[in-house]
């Protein structure tokens, strides 16, 4: 089979983004889904992005991280509605169906803006929150974030504490101008990725949650550039939060599978 696929990327986050509009592509084809995915014997990505019709919206995002396990993703989803309007399915705005459900998001350039659902449930621990923005996070506060290495103190914690099914794990540190510096380790790739919309969306909440940050719009720094979150917070539960950052076709190209 020749493939027709794009390559796009979030902050460094990047994926194969297919048209599967059609409904041609084996979806049950998981090594097929970790082929693409590898950056030697594959195009290279973190993850897949299946573009889908849907009833209910204006399109589908199904995702897949690089081990062909499936999540909600967050800078996956800009880059989606990036795609969608590549393709002229949408104008400026949309709403689009995901693993977790419906999303809203607009369009400025190649910044989109996502909503992300509520969440009213975070596990505060001593050295760490949990919550789930959509897929399962980890939230610590580290010193020294630049020498820490992620890829081995994050598979410590996304093995040690949550097993099988895992969690991202996110490493984070106030930076001097009331915003943080976060670093990622993500499950279904197994390593440090760039950016995880998901994950600085788990920061921002779980910094205002432990009074960290008193504002209701936080700037986030990753390893692979600049994400703003903001939302609104009543009776300890987050609502209305958005997502907010870049979203970049790469290039394009078939690939024989
Ligand atoms: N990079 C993503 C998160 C992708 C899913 C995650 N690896 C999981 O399995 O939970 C993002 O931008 O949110």
């Amino acid at each position: 089979m020749v493939l027709e696929f794009f390559k796009y990327q979030g902050t460094g986050n990047d994926f194969v983004v297919v048209d599967n509009r059609l409904d041609f592509f084996p979806k049950d084809d998981l090594k097929l889904i970790s082929k693409l995915c590898d950056r030697r014997f594959g195009i290279g990505g973190d993850g897949l992005i299946l573009l889908e019709n849907d009833i209910a919206s204006d399109f589908r995002m199904v995702y897949y991280n690089a081990d062909g396990s499936k999540s909600m993703c967050g800078n996956g989803g800009r880059c989606a509605v990036a795609f969608a309007h590549y393709l002229g399915i949408i104008g400026t705005e949309t709403t689009f169906n995901a693993i977790d459900g419906l999303h809203f998001a607009t369009l400025e350039g190649d910044i989109v803006n996502l909503k992300m659902n509520n969440v009213t449930d975070i596990k505060e621990k001593p050295a760490y929150s949990f919550l789930d923005t959509g897929s399962p996070h980890h939230v610590q506060l580290v010193e020294n974030l630049e020498r820490l290495n992620v890829k081995i103190e994050g598979a410590k914690l996304r093995y040690g504490i949550y097993g099988k099914s895992g969690s991202n794990i996110n490493f984070v540190e106030p930076a001097e101008d009331q915003s943080f510096n976060v670093r990622t380790y993500e499950r279904g790739v197994e390593d440090e990725t760039l950016s995880c919309g998901t994950g600085v969306t788990a920061v921002a909440i779980a910094m205002h949650k432990q009074g960290k940050t008193a504002s209701n719009q936080v700037d986030i720094n990753t390893p692979g550039g600049k994400l703003a979150i903001s939302f609104e917070q009543q009776n300890g539960s987050y609502t209305d939060i958005y997502l907010k950052g870049p979203a970049k076709q790469v290039f394009k190209g078939d690939v024989v599978c």
